[in-house]
């Protein structure tokens, strides 16, 4: 049986992950870490992880990005495993993620569902003949009103995947308000929408002469992501510090 922590119990993940874990066998949550209380919960919650002393094998994580640093040092400090799915990290946050894996085993994914791991699969064969090609490369997300971080770290996932087939690489364009000039050749466009109870929409179109193509990706429920997130942190428990990704977990 594996012992989780969920950071973030509170929130609309950690509930949606509560649930799932409850059905699940093989993996038990004991204990959760969150600033704000008012639900009522199967298992002990803190503040922090710091002070939590229940003993567990690793740690999912769907929080805020103002909590990342103190996770990840009390993970380090614990050498727990961590399944970091928060999006809206800073450059310098990133950097602390690449420091705290070299202490402590680090899954760090935007989308933990198996459609976005898939399609970021499919957009690295797509880019290899389209970018070349000359097609132009757009990303459009959607997400529900309450999202705090704007573009949604899948959309960058995304574009750094096509990046990842590019040399050199794009640059990312994220306003053409102040500009009135035609888009440059070598950048990709990313828009976001926020309205109503969106779950996640992702959009990613080739534009080319006379014909577009399109990849789409709907996740219709958060389930999608709590089951990735549930997959990963079994996966994770017991691994020596590294830095993991997805598609460690997934195999297409
Ligand atoms: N990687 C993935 O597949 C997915 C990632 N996300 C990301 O996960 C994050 C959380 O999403 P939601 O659950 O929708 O947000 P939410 O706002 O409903 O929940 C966040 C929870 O974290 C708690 N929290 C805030 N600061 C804290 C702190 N310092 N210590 C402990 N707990 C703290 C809040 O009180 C809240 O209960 C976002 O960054 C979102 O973009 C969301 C869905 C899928
Ligand atoms: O905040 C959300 O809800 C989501 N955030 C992630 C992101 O920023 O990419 C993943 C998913 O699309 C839902």
């Amino acid at each position: 049986m594996v012992r989780i922590i969920m950071h973030g119990c509170n929130g609309k993940m950690g509930q949606v992950i509560t649930r799932l874990a409850a059905e699940d066998g093989n993996c038990q949550i004991v204990a959760g870490i969150d600033t704000f209380r008012g639900i009522e919960n199967t298992y002990p919650v803190f503040d922090n992880l710091k002070d939590c002393d229940v003993e567990a094998d690793v740690v999912i994580d769907f929080s805020n990005a103002k909590a990342v640093d103190g996770l990840l040092e009390a993970c380090c400090e614990k050498k727990l495993p961590v399944v970091l799915c928060t999006t809206g990290l800073s450059e310098e946050q990133l950097q602390k993620v690449e420091d705290a894996a070299k202490e402590t085993a680090v899954l760090k994914s935007a989308n933990m569902s198996l459609g976005i791991n898939l399609l970021m699969r499919l957009l690295k064969d797509a880019a290899k003949v389209l970018a070349p090609a000359g097609y132009d490369i757009e990303i459009v997300e959607k997400h529900h009103n309450k999202k705090v971080d704007a573009p949604s770290g899948t959309a960058l996932a995304l574009a750094d995947a096509i990046n990842e087939t590019q040399d050199p690489q794009y640059a990312y364009c994220f306003d053409r308000s102040q500009e009135r000039k035609p888009r440059e050749k070598r950048e990709i466009g990313i828009s976001a929408v926020r309205g109503g109870t969106i779950v996640g929409e992702h959009e990613v179109l080739f534009a080319g002469e006379d014909e577009v193509i399109e990849f789409k990706h709907t996740a219709y429920s958060k389930a999608v992501f709590g089951k990735g997130a549930l997959e990963a942190a079994k996966f994770l428990a017991g691994k020596p510090a590294g830095r993991y990704e997805m598609s460690d977990v997934i195999s297409f």
